[in-house]
């Protein structure tokens, strides 16, 4: 789960690139079945389940009954007994709970590299796999269409338990329609990134159906793989696949640790052990039984982790929480040309977002500030300012520029209150906000999205107000500053009248 969302980002469109190395499973040979299932249809190899309406596989989040048959499945299949098990739990609806004593330190799962879903894993299907490795898919598109492939097999699949406690609606906000993007996320710059990941991947799902998939219809049948099914298994990526950085960062689905939740104060990440042969974890503090163990999905802010979970730590509780300043350029700013330009050159547009945390925000949003707000006659400064800005650059960053320190802080503190402003209109008017259903199920769903919406936006709107507060103040102390320093000036000149 950690650090999901960068490496998907970094690896899919435009280019397919070359599959890396492998990581062994064992083999299996799958027979397909027909299953008596309603949404089945006859396809060419007559074995498959369609979706054409609501997935068909996977069960809902706090199913514990699926979750039982998988702790089952996967004891029978080569996990060591565990010291967890799968429980209801209050955060997160299903966790792994300690049955006995675990110390700080104590190395918990050994998940063995069979139970492992990577990019190298066999396919019930291997001519499908075939087609997908002979048109150098990536692994992220690769896998979702493995576990596509998988579900659509039900009981021929050896995942059949695992997938079958996957939930049939991963929480995300690649589930939010745009409609509720707009309506409840219109304050958060996160509504952009997670249009940017809806197009990204619906543009992955067009470009493997034109590349590949119109091509092998007999393989890959609309009925199944079509874009409801890939928004599921990209939400299950999203929210489940970690990286394994002793596995050279290979990307993996490792089920049972899956159902690990997450707790912004712990510190321990998922990872292949090569003395035990496993995906291991070692705790970061003692845990009793019955209590709920957790890892940490990265330090991730809030948004992030609506965006990829589906879910917003409780406000304050987050000490990697940060908020998207947008700072722009002034249209009518009279160097607005040479300043766009050094941005470009430096990979940065005419608007950018910085984030900020309470603790305080970064040296290139500062930079960006003097470059927007410098005149004229520091021209010659434009190009030192943009690359500073820049994250990408290895220029000093920490520049200094009294002359127009004041404009500066004034510049990012009428940003801050510009942004402030859009969250108190969203969180005023969610009170009374019309949720717009015409059914109770609807209507559930729309009071959920709008909490979540609430909490996203107060946990963010507070780390503003923070830097609206140090920026007041960083303002005042400079102007009382000057205002002293030009008293005395006068003091001296009367002296010397
Ligand atoms: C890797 S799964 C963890 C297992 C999951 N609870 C389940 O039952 O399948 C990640 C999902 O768990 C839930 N989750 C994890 N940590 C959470 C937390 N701190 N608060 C609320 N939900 C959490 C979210 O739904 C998230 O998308």
């Amino acid at each position: 789960m950690a650090e999901a969302s960068r490496v998907f980002n970094s690896s899919l469109l435009p280019n397919f690139r070359p599959l890396q190395n492998t990581l062994s499973t064992k083999p299996h040979t799958a027979t397909f079945r027909r299953h008596s299932i309603n949404c089945s249809v006859s396809t060419t190899d007559g074995a498959r389940v369609a979706a054409t309406g609501p997935i068909p596989w996977g069960c809902e989040i706090d199913s514990l009954e699926n979750a039982s048959a998988l702790q089952k499945w996967l004891s029978e299949s080569g996990l060591p007994d565990q010291k967890m098990s799968i429980q209801r739990v209050n955060v997160g609806e299903r966790g792994l709970v300690a049955l006995k004593n675990v110390r700080k330190g104590e190395k918990l799962l050994f998940v063995p590299p069979s139970l492992v879903i990577s990019a190298e894993s066999e396919w019930s299907c291997p001519e499908a796999g075939e087609v997908l490795k002979r048109n150098s898919v990536p692994d992220w598109p690769l896998i979702a269409t493995y576990l596509i492939s998988e579900a659509s097999l039900m009981k021929s699949s050896r995942w059949n338990n695992y997938i079958s406690a996957l939930p049939r609606q991963p929480y995300s906000l690649l589930y939010w329609t745009r409609e509720e993007l707009d309506r409840y996320l219109e304050a958060s710059e996160i509504r952009e990134r997670a249009i940017e990941r809806i197009t990204n991947v619906v543009g992955t799902y067009n470009d493997l159906s034109i590349r590949v998939f119109s091509k092998h219809p007999e393989l890959f049948p609309e009925e199944v793989f079509n874009i409801e099914t890939f928004k599921w298994s990209f939400g299950i990526l999203f929210s489940r696949l970690v990286r394994l950085p002793s596995m050279d960062g290979k990307v993996a689905l490792v089920p049972w640790a899956d159902m690990l939740n997450h707790n912004c104060e712990v510190e321990t990440f998922l990872d292949y052990d090569k003395a035990s042969q496993g995906v291991v974890f070692t705790t970061d503090r003692a845990y009793q039984p019955g209590e709920q163990v957790f890892i940490s999905y990265g330090k991730k802010s809030n948004g992030e982790l609506l965006l990829s979970y589906g879910f917003v730590p409780k406000e304050g509780s987050n000490p990697s929480d940060s908020v998207e300043l947008l700072l722009s350029l002034k249209k009518s700013d009279k160097c607005y040309k040479e300043k766009l330009e050094a941005l470009k050159k430096h990979g940065l547009r005419a608007s950018q977002c910085f984030p900020i945390q309470v603790t305080g925000w970064p040296l290139e949003l500062k930079a960006f500030a003097y470059l927007a707000v410098s005149p004229p006659s520091l021209s010659n400064q434009f190009d030192e300012m943009a690359a500073a800005a820049s994250n990408k650059s290895t220029a000093k960053k920490d520049l200094n520029y009294p002359d127009i320190e004041e404009e500066a802080l004034q510049f990012i503190l009428d940003s801050c209150e510009t942004s402030i402003s859009k969250y108190n209109k969203f969180l005023q008017a969610s009170g009374s906000m019309d949720l717009d259903v015409t059914s109770p199920k609807q209507l559930n769903r729309r009071v959920f999205l709008k909490q979540l919406a609430v909490d996203l936006c107060t946990s963010e709107r507070r780390i503003l107000f923070r830097s609206q507060y140090i920026l007041r103040r960083r303002l005042r102390d400079l102007r009382s500053g000057e205002l002293r320093a030009l008293k005395l000036f006068r003091g001296f000149g009367k002296l010397f009248k």
